[in-house]
């Protein structure tokens, strides 16, 4: 986005200013009309597998080292999508909808190789605010499950955030779980007017065959480091051997490396396009799904009608109000459509303690810890039952093959 000018200079100056007096909800923010998004947060979740080859990819291979090894890269290619898509397609990170309770997000991608991968995404929590997903491919038996929350700070013109929450990876040919813990990041770029994302700290990944991850992110501040630059080592968590390494930025190339020698180079963009994700015609979908609910919100801020965008979100604000009031005197709550929380998860509490004893055992760090399940309303989980009745009751493949649009 090019240097600010004008109104647009004064109105994010004084934007800046509010932000300083910020109390940690990122979503309570009234950020200027041109750093906001018609895009709702609840969509995502998408971001995750918007390569479906990657992402099946693991399930295809019968060496465990080798699919631990495929699992680390599929997630290192979610990063580019995830943290610096938007900065690519508008120029600059921008503020997303603060996605209502209820809020769902539906669609899936056809691939020619891969088949058909699903997604399901569902606002499960307002306050604080929390999305899970579920993403599987029936096909490949491979499915992603998970639910994410943020904790913000603000602090020399940066804005800080922790997310909580986990992923789970599971491969149903192998009976093989990953748990795959969710980076820090900070905002750059404020003070231009153009902010972005920065990854940083680090991440891990725990399979219950016997592999570790661990990713450690830095920006171009770090030792003459570039900008989102990324290193992750893979170990045998029985021998305590570092197999492979993986390093460069995320949002260009990654080269792998099998103890010192180079073995293979990958990178995103053209040479590896994503696919575009189906989702039915907003005539179709179901009145909670976003861009339905959104629809004249978007609109408005595709119109560049602030006041409009002001009103249209108040309905949708108050309504929410209004439901919230009557559950509270009818002592009822929101029944998630997908999601049920529970208060633990066995199969992750076992490869966080598998994780935190090679952390601390053999690496010598901090062990890592699950967040308490307060920080997010629960700890969230698909609910296939749930969502079976969903598809039964809808026929859903029906009203599914009634053509879709494939997006951008
Ligand atoms: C609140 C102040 C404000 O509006 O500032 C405007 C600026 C655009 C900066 C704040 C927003 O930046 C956005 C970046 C968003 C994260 C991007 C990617 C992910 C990964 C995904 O898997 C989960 C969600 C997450 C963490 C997004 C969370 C919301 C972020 C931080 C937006 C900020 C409001």
């Amino acid at each position: 986005m090019a240097a600010l000018t004008g109104s647009a200079k004064s109105t994010w100056a004084s934007f800046l200013k509010s932000i300083a007096s910020f109390n940690g909800d990122l979503a309570s923010m009234t950020a200027p009309p041109f750093i906001l998004s018609k895009t709702s947060l609840v969509e995502y979740s998408a971001y995750w597998t918007e390569h479906p080859k990657l992402f099946v990819a693991p399930a295809k291979e019968q060496d465990p080292e080798k699919r631990a090894l495929l699992v680390l890269k599929w997630f290192l290619s979610t990063l580019k999508q995830q943290y610096s898509s938007r900065s690519e397609k508008l120029g600059s990170e921008k503020k997303p909808l603060n996605p209502f309770l209820g809020e769902l997000f539906l669609g899936h991608w056809e691939d020619e190789e891969v088949g058909r991968t699903e997604l399901i995404s569902e606002q499960v929590s307002h306050h604080p605010p929390v999305t899970a997903y579920s993403i599987f491919n029936e096909k490949h038996g491979v499915k992603l499950q998970g639910y994410n929350g943020q904790k913000a700070g603000f602090a020399s013109m940066t804005i800080n955030v922790k997310q909580v929450g986990i992923a789970r990876l599971r491969l149903e040919k192998w009976d093989e779980e990953y748990l795959i813990t969710l980076p820090a990041l900070h905002i750059e770029g404020l003070v231009y007017g153009s902010p972005f994302v920065e990854l940083e700290k680090s991440t891990i990944i725990q399979s219950s065959s016997g592999f570790f991850a661990k990713i450690d992110y830095a920006g171009k501040g770090w030792v003459g480091g570039k900008s989102n630059s990324v290193s992750a080592e893979l170990y045998d968590n029985k021998t305590g051997k570092l197999l492979y390494t993986i390093s460069g930025q995320w949002t260009k190339e990654l080269v792998v490396k099998k103890a010192k020698t180079e073995i293979e180079r990958f990178e995103h963009g053209e040479k590896n396009p994503t696919t575009g994700l189906a989702i039915k015609p907003i005539g179709e979908q179901d009145p909670l799904e976003s861009r339905r609910a959104w629809a004249k919100v978007g609109a408005a801020i595709d119109k560049g009608d602030y006041d409009e965008t002001g009103i249209e979100k108040s309905k949708i604000e108050n309504a929410q109000r209004d439901l919230r009031k009557k559950e509270k005197e009818e002592g009822t709550t929101w029944e998630r459509r997908y999601f049920t929380a529970v208060d633990k998860i066995d199969e992750v509490d076992a490869l966080v303690e598998r994780a935190g004893k090679f952390m601390k055992g053999v690496l010598g760090l901090t062990p890592i810890s699950m967040d308490e399940p307060a920080k997010t309303n629960g700890v969230w989980v698909f609910d296939t039952k749930k969502y079976e009745d969903v598809v039964s009751g809808r026929k859903a493949e029906e009203v599914r093959r009634a053509g879709e649009t494939v997006l951008e």
